[in-house]
């Protein structure tokens, strides 16, 4: 199944480590046999490239991996800590903490501005308050503005934006407050082609210069030029 997995030499879990899966699978109601996934190694400050036709199952790591779903076996050690073990109180703490998230839908609070949302992580997380800096709005402004949302845009409720500026929205809202670890779900499938790779490189530029190790879920290869780090699924064995 695994095409080619990432950076770290296998058995050398620890925090150089921002992503180690063993063994992960998962049944959901009414499926006979559980999904099997490959074991994922990802260093932190690394990309990868997470691909497979419709169905494979990448929805449902990502949801493992952000600790919205458990395993029926195997186990998620997320900054060499086993978040899979953890009770539902603590795997939500470190999510808000530790992970940002861009959901394929986005996801975004349609009542709140683009800011208002960008702004949200830091509201749940001390952590990612402290990070962002005492200015949040304005932290909140400027990821916007690199991502190409003009001041007037910021202001408006995400309800009234393009698919297109949701999206940058839903980029700036995992990346404030510079969490450790991004997980994207699809965020491009709903873009053409050269608005797909302008906000792929953006994200991933964003990203890395402040060391946040992103996994980037899509069916579409094109994208995996973009990538260092590839893994692919190929369904249930
Ligand atoms: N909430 C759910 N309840 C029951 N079965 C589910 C649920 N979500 C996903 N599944 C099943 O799990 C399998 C994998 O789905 P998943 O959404 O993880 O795949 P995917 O590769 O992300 O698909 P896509 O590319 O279409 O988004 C499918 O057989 C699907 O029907």
């Amino acid at each position: 199944m695994t095409e080619k997995t990432a950076a770290t030499p296998a058995g050398s879990a620890g925090t150089d480590n921002a992503i180690h899966t063993r063994a992960l699978a998962y049944r959901w109601p009414g499926m006979d046999t559980a999904m099997v996934f490959p074991d994922i190694q990802l260093a932190r400050g690394e990309h990868l490239f997470l691909h497979g036709p419709s169905g494979t199952g990448k929805s449902t790591l990502l949801g493992l991996l952000s600790g919205l779903l458990v395993p029926e076996r195997g186990t998620v050690q997320l900054l060499g800590e086993t978040v899979s073990d953890w009770p539902n109180g603590a795997r939500d703490r470190f999510r808000a903490d530790h992970l940002g998230i861009i959901f394929q839908q986005f996801n975004l609070v349609p009542y709140l501005t683009a800011s208002g949302n960008a702004e949200l992580p830091c509201r749940l997380s001390s952590s990612r308050h402290k990070r962002a800096g005492p200015g949040v709005s304005t932290v909140a402004r400027s990821l916007l503005a690199q991502l190409g949302l003009d001041d007037d845009t910021a202001h408006r409720k995400v309800t009234g934006l393009s698919i297109g500026q949701q999206q940058r929205v839903a980029a700036a809202r995992a990346l404030i407050g510079a969490p450790e670890i991004i997980l994207a779900d699809e965020p491009t499938s709903a873009l053409d082609t050269d608005n797909r790779d302008r906000f792929l490189e953006l994200l991933l530029t964003m990203a890395a210069e402040q060391g946040t190790s992103v996994v980037f879920v899509s069916h579409d290869q094109a994208l995996a030029r973009h990538f260092h780090d590839h893994i692919a699924l190929e369904g249930r064995s």
